[in-house]
């Protein structure tokens, strides 16, 4: 991928028809469930790397107890330690935090680029809140990875419910990448308790 010089970020260089798993979050703190996943991702979807998208701000939480952008991203390269995993700013630099608005940019930006989005499996069930879901599913293929008490056992939810012809076997998860939107798959695995609510709660405590 071209980099960008201006007012235009630089994005992570790929060559073209890589396959880019990308991992939004809002890393407060970023814990070793966001390296597990990503590794997970990694292997089974055979991706070349993994983005992270240390969000501005999610816009469906509110942002009273999440830490600056800068704090999350140094904690998150601490922790990613990968050299397939790449901690980015994206949308802070281009000013967007909704999903849907962050796949047109980077479509535009990597053209040539095989996106993914990836999410933790607690996300599933709310996805039907975010802003233009539908079209967020007809833009990238996702991958699900399973997550302790979310582990899915059919569709709940309006997103899930919809989602549910697009599901592909997970043996076949190596080709989500090429496939045509809406496609997605849940990737069972080794799982990680750990969670960003916990890691504040135990600091609190500590305090
Ligand atoms: N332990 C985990 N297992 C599976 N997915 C996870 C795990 N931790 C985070 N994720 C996923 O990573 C993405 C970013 O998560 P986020 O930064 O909100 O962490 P979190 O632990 O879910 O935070 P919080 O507890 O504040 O909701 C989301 O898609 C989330 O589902
Ligand atoms: O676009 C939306 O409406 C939207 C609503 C909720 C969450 N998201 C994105 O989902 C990702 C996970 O968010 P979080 O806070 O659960 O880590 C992060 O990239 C958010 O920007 C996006």
């Amino acid at each position: 991928m071209t980099q960008g010089g201006g007012i235009w970020p630089v994005l992570p260089t790929h060559g073209p028809g890589q396959r880019i798993g990308l991992l939004g979050g809002s890393f407060n703190p970023p814990h070793p469930g966001h390296r597990l996943i990503s590794e997970i991702a990694l292997k089974r979807l055979r991706l070349d790397a993994v983005w992270w998208l240390i969000t501005p701000g999610n816009p469906l939480k509110e942002k009273g107890n999440l830490k600056p952008l800068g704090e999350r991203i140094e904690q998150a390269r601490a922790i990613a330690a990968h050299p397939r995993i790449h901690v980015t700013a994206i949308e802070a630099d281009v000013g967007m935090s909704r999903t849907r608005d962050t796949l047109r940019y980077l479509r535009r930006r990597g053209p040539t680029l095989r996106f993914v989005w990836l999410m933790g499996a607690d996300n599933l069930s709310g996805f039907h809140r975010w802003h233009a879901w539908r079209e967020i599913a007809a833009l990238v293929p996702i991958a699900v990875i399973d997550r302790p008490g979310h582990t899915f056992h059919g569709p709940t939810g309006a997103a899930a419910t919809w989602l549910a012809p697009y599901r592909i076997k997970e043996s076949d998860a190596p080709v989500l990448p090429f496939c045509q939107p809406p496609a997605w798959v849940f990737l069972h695995g080794r799982r990680s308790s750990q969670s960003s609510t916990k890691l504040r709660t135990l600091s609190k405590e500590g305090s």
